[in-house]
């Protein structure tokens, strides 16, 4: 049996790789309108036109084989046959931007110099007449000596033509001349041979670009475009609350629902309590919070898919300069919104070793998805339902301001970080802008569907495990008549311990208790409070009141805030940690990361609970 054949996807980022890969493979790899998306090399199945299967990689862009960044170097070893454990794949297919073809040239020469089975895919061509750019596939090929194919990928145009060159490619190259040695040209020189094959595969060229630079005019302008951005985040932020509020409400009810019938049907016992105080009121209490998941990240995917994520990070690259960091760490800082995992990861892009490292120790402050279950549930039970003028919502506004505080924190752990541990120049932002685009329907759908998945997922296993776990631990030993099932259980002894640490910043017992399985995961500390409180409430024959009204009757303002404010800064999660030390190759950064994020939300929280008891709130 022939061993399976390779082929891999290289070209400049944002040229549509990974669309490309998709579109070929069915798989769901992540695309966005900005470059850096892809950071590590990701493989998938094709299959020939003859039937005969192929495995495909998916690479990170790259601008030149002397790149240093880590992505870069990713795609380096790959096509080289140096990534540990991986054979060197027999077939390029580089991935062009027809729109942007002069630049993209400049590595392709690098690529084709390698001698090696080559396919050009001349990509987005819809773009490229968009702009008013007539191409000739014919006199690239001619000038490139290897097979062009125009293709879209996002309406799946050329595939079956570019999987046939796929299939020819190795055979072609046999009857080719000799290889030229790799990279015999400098640099200057292949700009020069870009700018010379360019203009010959441009036949027709209209203005018809004007537009978008118009368009940048306005966004990129130095103080409309922050006062753009931040009305975008605003504006973002109110949505979460004012649209998901009608959906969460259902979601809540429902949840109830089955926990009345539940109680109403099964005879009381220990299975029973499992369901309705573990299951429905812990995993349910996090899963209410699907609808402000899906706002969020309805957002974020537009911003990535239309272009304007990138002038974001041009907008913030003054902001970043500042404190020692460039635009470059705004995209992954970006994605730390939704995880910090793919966060930090996202760092891959930054070539600088030092710029990197501190990007990767301030993303954990970046407000995570995980982190939204409790702002949205302690906002909803102790910030009052109203607005604060001009129809803004007052719920709205401080999950706003959450979010910016952590920003804030991030930038001046940054600014005290690049003035010590990580000490050096900050290196200059460089980074293209995409083009503007039309969001598709599709790939949002596909996005979002994505996000909420992953969010249910993690509801189903590790909220789940966590959450159950506690609910034995709070159930055993059972306690005496008289005495609160809290005190005599596990749990609670575990509680006290912690709780002696938190008592100063004012947190109380459960919420001392939530503290550790939400280690696992930030969402847990909603659902251990969940639970506990079902296991703590009163009547045996009801479901215990939705957490948020738990919340509003038990806690104080200033308890609740310095919760708030605890979860700004807690670094309590441990595939951040482990993701961290991956990176980094070692502990010790990982561990000097917890370290001082824990004394930041400790001080922080302290703080605000005395200021607020101060106040008298
Ligand atoms: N109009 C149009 N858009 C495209 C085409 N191919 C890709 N795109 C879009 O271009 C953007 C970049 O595509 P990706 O597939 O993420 O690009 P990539 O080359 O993998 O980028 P990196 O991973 O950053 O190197 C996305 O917004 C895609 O939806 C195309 O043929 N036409
Ligand atoms: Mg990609």
């Amino acid at each position: 049996m022939s061993r399976q054949r390779r082929a891999a996807l290289v070209g400049n980022p944002n040229s549509g790789k990974s669309a490309l890969f998709n579109a070929l493979t069915g798989a769901r790899q992540k695309i966005a309108n900005y470059p850096g998306v892809t950071v590590e090399r990701k493989a998938g199945r094709l299959i020939l036109p003859s039937g005969a299967p192929v495995e495909l990689i998916d690479l990170p862009g790259s601008y030149s084989f002397d790149a240093a960044s880590p992505d870069e170097e990713v795609t380096r070893k790959v096509i080289h046959g140096e990534f540990p454990g991986e054979v060197q794949p027999e077939v390029l297919v580089l991935v062009l931007d027809a729109a942007n073809l002069e630049q993209h040239l400049v590595f392709a020469q690098e690529v084709i110099a390698l001698g090696r089975p080559t396919v050009v895919a001349l990509n987005m061509l819809d773009l490229a007449e968009r702009d008013g750019l007539t191409l000739d596939p014919a006199a690239l090929e001619k000038a490139l000596g290897v097979a062009v194919i125009p293709t879209v990928a996002v309406r799946r145009r050329g595939l079956t033509e570019l999987s046939e060159a796929i299939e020819q490619a190795e055979a072609r190259v046999i009857d080719a001349s000799p290889a030229t040695p790799a990279r015999a040209t400098t640099l200057p020189e292949r700009r020069q041979t870009a700018r010379k094959v360019a203009k010959a595969a441009i036949v027709g060229e209209s203005a018809g670009h004007r537009i978008h630079a118009q368009v940048d005019r306005v966004l990129l302008h130095p103080w409309i475009g922050p006062v753009i951005l931040f009305a975008i985040l605003f504006v973002m932020f109110q949505a979460v609350f004012a649209w998901a509020t009608p959906f969460a409400d259902g979601l809540e009810a429902a949840v109830t629902a089955i926990s009345d019938w539940v109680i109403a049907t099964f005879p009381g016992g220990f299975l029973r309590d499992l369901v309705t105080q573990g299951v429905l009121a812990g995993v349910g209490s996090v899963v209410v919070f699907l609808p402000q998941i899906v706002i969020l990240f309805a957002f974020i995917l537009v911003m990535e898919a239309s272009g304007y994520m990138a002038r974001a990070a041009f907008i913030m690259d003054r902001m970043m300069a500042g404190v020692g960091l460039s635009g470059k760490s705004f995209i992954p800082l970006l994605s730390s919104f939704a995880c910090a995992i793919p966060g930090i990861m996202a760092t891959r892009s930054i070539a600088d070793p030092k710029d990197r490292l501190t990007t990767i120790l301030i993303a954990p402050l970046m407000t995570c998805s995980a982190r939204l279950p409790v702002y949205a549930l302690i906002i909803a039970a102790v910030i009052p339902q109203t607005t604060v003028g001009a129809g803004i919502g007052l719920q709205g506004l401080v999950l706003f301001a959450l979010y910016v505080a952590g920003i804030v924190g991030a930038m001046a752990a940054a600014l005290l970080l690049r003035r010590t541990v990580t000490q050096g120049a900050a290196s200059g932002f460089i980074m293209e802008m995409p083009r503007y685009q039309m969001p598709r329907l599709r790939d949002l759908a596909i996005g979002l569907w994505q996000r909420a998945w992953i969010f249910l997922r993690r509801a189903g296993t590790i909220i789940f495990a966590a959450t159950i776990a506690l609910w034995v631990l709070l159930s055993f030993p059972q306690a005496e008549p008289g005495e609160s099932q809290i005190d005599a259980s596990f749990a609670g002894m575990v509680a006290d311990g912690v709780h002696t640490v938190v008592e100063p910043i004012g947190f109380n017992r459960e919420m001392a208790l939530a503290l550790v399985p939400a280690m696992a995961a930030r969402e847990v500390a909603v659902s251990s409070l969940a639970t506990t409180y079902a296991v703590d409430s009163e009547s045996e024959e009801q479901t215990a009141l939705a957490l948020e009204h738990e919340v509003a009757a038990r806690w104080s303002l200033p308890t609740a805030l310095a919760f708030l404010a605890w979860f700004v800064f807690a670094p309590q999660c441990l595939s951040t940690i482990a993701v961290a030390r991956r990176e980094t190759n070692g502990w010790k950064w990982p561990a000097f990361m917890v370290g001082y994020l824990f004394v930041l939300a400790y001080v922080f929280a302290g703080l605000t609970y005395w200021i607020a008891v101060a106040l008298g709130l």
